[in-house]
């Protein structure tokens, strides 16, 4: 598409732009025509430090903040809640607050783990949260603060999210794959995987629309399409890897999640209903796979 299409350019602060969703979406909207991206690190602005949240915000004047700074780590949350809610919930709060005093829209990711995963059939917005676990409840938290303090505010929930950088399962997984004969997968956690360039890809399509003016705040859900497990995932990554490397791992274990020993709880079904966002933005899901295959490419240098 043309740059010329687009008359008006709208700024959008990135924050946590170093963590695998904020590095997808500040390379897609460095492309992206009418859009300029001012994306910030956490020592660029630490969002739980409310002075310097006021201060950058008043400085770059945004049209919108895309907050994808988080505290991920879910059993490491178990161990030190008190970061975990600093991060997620306090951080997030006060900034909505500055957003409301500034009228800068926010939109915030949050998690499929604010469910506690008794819904086999999946989770539509308006289903009751029941977090699990510490980080469940720090993000779920945040969200509340941002429904209390500002009304133009898009919270979407995403789950299970891979790609090439940063710390997630695939990497993991892959890394024992290299190391290990025997490796074991949770074949009783079922959820959708949702690569990080996908969120990118639906975060800018929901800007686009924003920018249009249209008035659609609150909760939205959006992952890759395809329910399947962490063992399901676990052997699509190996088959895909193995057609760049020869693997160590002899065997993909089926194992019950209680097995692995994780101090954090995790919803044993967290599948995201997403059909409010292609109802009202137009945005459909992507397959999971198709991604997978091409981040696990983009791993062994080929793009
Ligand atoms: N990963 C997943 O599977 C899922 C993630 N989400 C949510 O999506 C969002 C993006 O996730 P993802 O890209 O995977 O996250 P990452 O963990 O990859 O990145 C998060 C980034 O936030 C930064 N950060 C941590 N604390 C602060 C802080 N106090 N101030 C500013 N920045 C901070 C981290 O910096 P540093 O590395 O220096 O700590 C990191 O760069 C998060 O809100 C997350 O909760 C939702 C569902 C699934
Ligand atoms: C150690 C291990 C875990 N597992 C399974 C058990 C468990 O379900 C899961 C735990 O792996 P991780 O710690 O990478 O996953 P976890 O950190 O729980 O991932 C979550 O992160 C947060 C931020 C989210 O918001 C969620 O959507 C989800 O992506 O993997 C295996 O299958 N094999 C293993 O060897």
């Amino acid at each position: 598409m043309s740059a010329s299409v687009y008359t008006t350019s709208a700024k959008v602060v990135i924050l946590g732009a170093a963590g695998q969703v904020g590095h997808a979406l500040t390379e897609l909207l460095e492309q992206a025509p009418g859009i300029e991206p001012v994306p910030l690190n956490r020592r660029q602005l630490d969002i739980t430090d409310a002075s310097a949240i006021q201060d950058q915000l008043s400085r770059h004047l945004p049209d919108y903040v895309v907050n994808c700074a988080g505290f991920n780590r879910v059993d490491a949350a178990e161990r030190q809640p008190d970061r975990s809610m600093a991060v997620n919930r306090d951080g997030v709060g006060q900034l909505a607050q500055a957003c409301a005093a500034l009228s800068i829209p926010l939109l915030q990711l949050s998690s499929d783990y604010v469910f506690d995963g008794h819904y086999a059939s999946g989770y539509s917005e308006d289903d009751e949260a029941s977090p699990l676990g510490v980080f469940g409840r720090s993000k779920w938290e945040g969200e509340e603060a941002i429904r209390r303090a500002l009304t133009q505010h898009l919270i979407l929930r995403v789950s299970w999210i891979f790609s090439a950088r940063g710390d997630n399962y695939l990497l993991r997984m892959l890394e024992r794959a290299r190391h290990e004969a025997v490796i074991e997968a949770a074949d009783d956690r079922r959820g959708c995987p949702t690569s990080a360039d996908d969120v990118a890809r639906v975060i800018l399509a929901i800007l686009r629309q924003l920018t249009c003016g249209i008035n659609v705040w609150g909760t939205y859900h959006y992952c890759g399409a395809e329910i399947t497990t962490r063992y399901g995932f676990c052997e699509a990554l190996l088959a895909a890897a193995r057609q760049y490397e020869e693997l160590k791992v002899q065997q993909l274990k089926p194992v019950a999640a209680a097995n692995l020993n994780a101090l954090a709880q995790r919803p044993a079904s967290s599948v995201l209903k997403c059909r409010k966002l292609l109802a009202t933005f137009g945005i459909r899901q992507r397959p999971w796979r198709s991604e997978l295959q091409r981040v696990v490419r983009e791993i062994y240098g080929e793009h």
